[in-house]
């Protein structure tokens, strides 16, 4: 009772403390090292002012040494610590290792900075005991973590830390086992690995991960180095050391570059393919079989220095990956035959260590990678921590945070509690690394309590063929390719010539080469025919689909051709329309300059014809004028009529002698009624031989020659006129004389109708001064040709009424008609023919 009271007086040797839950820190209690656990009373702890955490870390209490199991008994007692009474159910053990200080202390002896990476311990080893102890005081100075058993540890912050009083001294116990700084490889080894060793030779899978920051010792507890193996060269030892067998090694990484997506990089082989995950197994990954440790070891030997490494602040050969190297048992072949063989698979990842930006130092690519370390290893602990709560708690669902890297999709089989696993923490003590190993003992301490619910591995009598990631290889390089498929079952261990045969050998004679060779010759047969049909099988059906969608798209082709090839044809015909009409329409266009010339000849024609008439009906009156027409009776047939007359006008005292008054020919289409007018000398050249009817527009429209003489004569006549530009060249002559021609007038030479189709309506004789000519001089006047013959012609005319015969009064006076209406004698003139051509 008196101890009770009086706690600090005497204080127990060693003390336990269990924390739980695990991540909430409980304050130490002021005990001892090694001492009975003091009793648990809130009054008594009131009176406990802090742990005296120097003082007790002062003591030179050396921990328990490690208990030296016999190797042939680890395998029962370790499963033992861990396992439950169900047998089928086991924990999940997690060890602890602490790198010692020394090496990782900068102001450490002259034998730290003599050492190399992996012989710390070694080197240790050798020492002196007395040097061992002061290296020992040293460590514990200078130490965050001291080792209370060999199951737990306690962990003290800094001076530092403790004043801000936020950080406190926390004890995490339950660990499968601590290694302190002392421990060999071997004895991380022996606890550690050979049980999986063991279990795996027994047909069991297994798998054992390092954990830890950057720099305390993952890759050297499992590579270790020549000097000092790890435990992977010490699990080789173990396997080819019982008995001689053959085992496939695969060894790959995990990496990102810049951050930049996960990458599998096989290490094993430098020229197999590019690997990719598919569910939990790796494409493309090369196996290499070995035989001897000595294989084994060369093997990851040069996976190692093909394994992306870097200098960091914390490690100068710092892992940049997630390493994984897979150990699988190979049939053994004896005779030809193959044996027993299991489908275990024994694991090893070395995880890239988690790192602090601020102790690295990393910049750039390598802070990049930093990031894709520690968000691999976050997930990593998310899994394993989902797994935990479910367990707890079945109601809460497994989370799926293996899908979030390709390490834990690769590992889900274990992070789902399906296989036993291992896990290996290193940390490094020193008072610097107090907040990583903080973190990681906080992280990484609850999983002691995950279950895994072992389904045993039945032994696989046979190969399972199927089952093996590998196998996927060669079937499909064996469609395109066979001789590669030669140099894989080279590899492999299989027979070849017994593949080739199988190849060749029709599925008919199958079952006598079955009869005569071995029973497990006969099963291989069977499994690889079956997935050679298989493969055919795939293969026709793709050729077949792929026949049908070619074979769709013909068709469809083939109608859009169709289809264009009709527009096509469509176009051309449109093409060939628009051409034809397009040359109507030239020829028409042509036809109509032709009469805008003509039309434009007649014009001036008329307007000299009508200033004529004007002067001649002022002066002289008409003389006379006769026009010759002929009638056709039959109205259908073309009519043709020209006007080539020489108009003589005379006056008192001169006479106009006209040239060429010419009117064209007219041709009249009765169809359509119309009148078309071509110049004179168009229809001489062109129209005369082919016999054509033209019409003048001058002409009148009805009228008739009379006689062929008459036209034969016209005709000779009309070969001796002008052509229009003489015409100009006559009007213009003829303006220059009109000034002084006093008076002088033309007789009518067409009815009013012709006027009218030759745009003569708007001539008006009225119009025209009849005084203007009369002034001035009576100059002598030549009449072209052509007027001549029309004056001729229109006094030739037998005019009926003495009335309508153009009066010779002078001066163009009006004559008043019987409508009263006063005209001129050109009107007059012009109403007589018209009234003779019934129009
Ligand atoms: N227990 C130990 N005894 C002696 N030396 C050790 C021990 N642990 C680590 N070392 C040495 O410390 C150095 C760093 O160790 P290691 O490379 O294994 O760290 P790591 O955790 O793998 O780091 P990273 O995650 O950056 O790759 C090495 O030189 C190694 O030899």
């Amino acid at each position: 009772m008196e101890e009770l009271k009086n706690p600090l007086l005497e204080c127990p040797s060693s003390v336990t403390v269990r924390r739980n839950p695990p991540r909430r820190a409980k304050t130490t209690p002021l005990i001892a090292h090694n001492t009975t656990p003091a009793p648990k009373s809130v009054s008594k702890r009131k009176q406990i002012s802090s742990f005296p955490l120097q003082e007790f870390l002062q003591c030179d209490v050396l921990p328990p040494p490690p208990p030296q199991i016999p190797s042939s008994s680890l395998s029962s007692n370790s499963s033992s610590t861990t396992s439950n009474n169900n047998s089928n159910s086991e924990n999940l053990r997690v060890f602890l290792r602490i790198k010692p200080i020394s090496i990782t202390s900068n102001t450490s002896t002259t034998t730290t900075t003599s050492r190399r990476k992996g012989d710390g311990v070694k080197g240790k080893a050798a020492l002196p005991v007395s040097k061992k102890k002061s290296l020992k005081k040293i460590e514990s100075e200078t130490s965050c973590l001291v080792v209370n058993d060999v199951q737990s540890v306690t962990l003290s912050p800094p001076q530092s830390l403790q004043e801000a009083k936020r950080f406190k001294s926390e004890v995490y116990d339950g660990f499968t086992q601590v290694f302190d700084t002392d421990s060999t490889q071997i004895q991380v080894y022996e606890k550690v690995m050979e049980p999986l060793v063991v279990d795996f030779m027994d047909g069991k899978s297994g798998m054992v991960a390092a954990m830890g920051p950057t720099g305390s010792g993952k890759t050297h507890t499992i590579f270790g180095s020549p000097k000092n193996p790890g435990m992977l060269s010490l699990a080789f030892a173990h396997i080819f050391g019982r008995l001689k067998s053959s085992y496939y090694i695969s060894m790959f990484e995990i990496y990102s570059e810049r951050g930049k997506g996960e990458k599998l990089i096989d290490l094993s082989s430098s020229d197999g393919p590019d690997l990719f995950l598919q569910q939990s197994s790796v494409r493309g990954l090369q196996e290499v079989m070995v035989s001897s440790v000595v294989e084994a070891e060369a093997v990851i030997a040069r996976g190692m220095l093909r394994r992306a490494t870097a200098v960091t602040n914390s490690n100068s050969q710092s892992s940049r990956s997630q390493c994984i190297i897979n150990i699988r048992c190979a049939p053994e072949v004896t005779d030809g035959d193959e044996v027993l063989s299991n489908n275990a698979v024994l694991t090893i990842v070395d995880l890239a260590g988690a790192e602090r930006e601020k102790k690295t130092g990393n910049q750039g690519t390598r802070l990049l990678e930093s990031n894709f370390i520690n968000n691999t290893s976050m997930v990593f602990g998310l899994c394993l921590r989902s797994l935990l709560e479910h367990q707890k708690n079945p109601k809460k669902p497994l989370q799926k945070h293996f899908q979030n890297s390709l390490l834990t999709k690769y590992l889900r089989e274990y992070l789902e509690g399906k296989k036993r696993m291992a896990l290996i923490l290193t940390v490094k003590s020193g008072v610097d690394d107090y907040l990583d190993v903080s973190f990681l003992l906080r992280q990484a301490s609850p999983y002691m309590k995950i279950k895994f619910n072992v389904i045993e591995e039945e032994p696989c009598p046979k190969r399972n063929i199927s089952k093996l990631p590998r196998e996927d290889k060669p079937k499909r390089r064996r469609l395109s390719d066979p001789d590669a498929y030669k140099i894989d079952e080279s590899k492999s261990g299989r027979d070849p010539k017994l593949e080739t045969e199988l190849i060749s050998v029709p599925l008919q004679q199958q079952e006598c080469l079955n009869g005569s060779i071995s029973s497990s010759r006969s099963v291989r047969l069977e499994i690889h025919e079956r997935l050679q049909l298989e493969e055919y099988r795939i293969e026709l059906n793709r050729l077949k689909r792929n026949e049908q969608v070619m074979l769709k798209f013909s068709k469809a082709l083939w109608n859009v051709l169709k289809q264009y090839k009709r527009k096509l044809e469509d176009s051309e015909n449109e093409v060939q329309c628009l051409k034809q009409s397009l040359e109507k329409e030239n020829v028409r266009y042509v036809e109509l300059e032709k009469e805008k010339e003509e039309l434009m000849t007649c014009s001036l024609y008329f307007k000299q014809s009508a200033e004529f008439s004007g002067i001649q009906s002022c002066e002289n009156g008409i003389r006379g004028a006769k026009c010759k027409t002929d009638n056709h009776s039959n109205g259908d047939e073309e009519e043709r009529g020209s006007w080539p007359s020489d108009l003589i006008v005379s006056s008192s005292t001169e006479q106009f002698l006209v040239d060429n008054a010419t009117c064209s020919t007219v041709k009249q289409s009765t169809d359509l009624g119309e009148e078309k007018m071509t110049s004179p000398a168009s229809e001489v050249s062109s129209n005369e031989e082919s016999g054509s009817v033209d019409r003048c527009n001058t002409s009148i429209g009805d009228s008739k020659r009379s006689s062929a003489s008459k036209i034969q004569k016209e005709k000779q006549q009309r070969r001796q006129m002008p052509s229009p530009s003489l015409l100009v060249k006559e009007k213009n002559e003829l303006k220059t004389d009109n000034e002084i021609v006093k008076g002088s007038q033309i007789l009518p030479t067409e009815k009013t109708g012709s006027v009218d189709t030759c745009s003569m309506g708007k001539i008006n004789s009225e119009n025209i001064s009849p005084c203007k000519g009369l002034s001035g001089k009576k100059p002598r006047r030549r009449l072209l040709p052509a007027s001549s013959i029309l004056l001729r012609e229109i006094n030739d005319l037998d005019l009926d009424y003495e009335n309508e015969r153009p009066m010779g009064s002078s001066r163009g006076e009006r004559k008043l008609a019987a409508d009263g209406i006063g005209r001129t004698q050109g009107s007059v003139s012009l109403l007589k023919l018209l009234t003779n051509l019934n129009l």
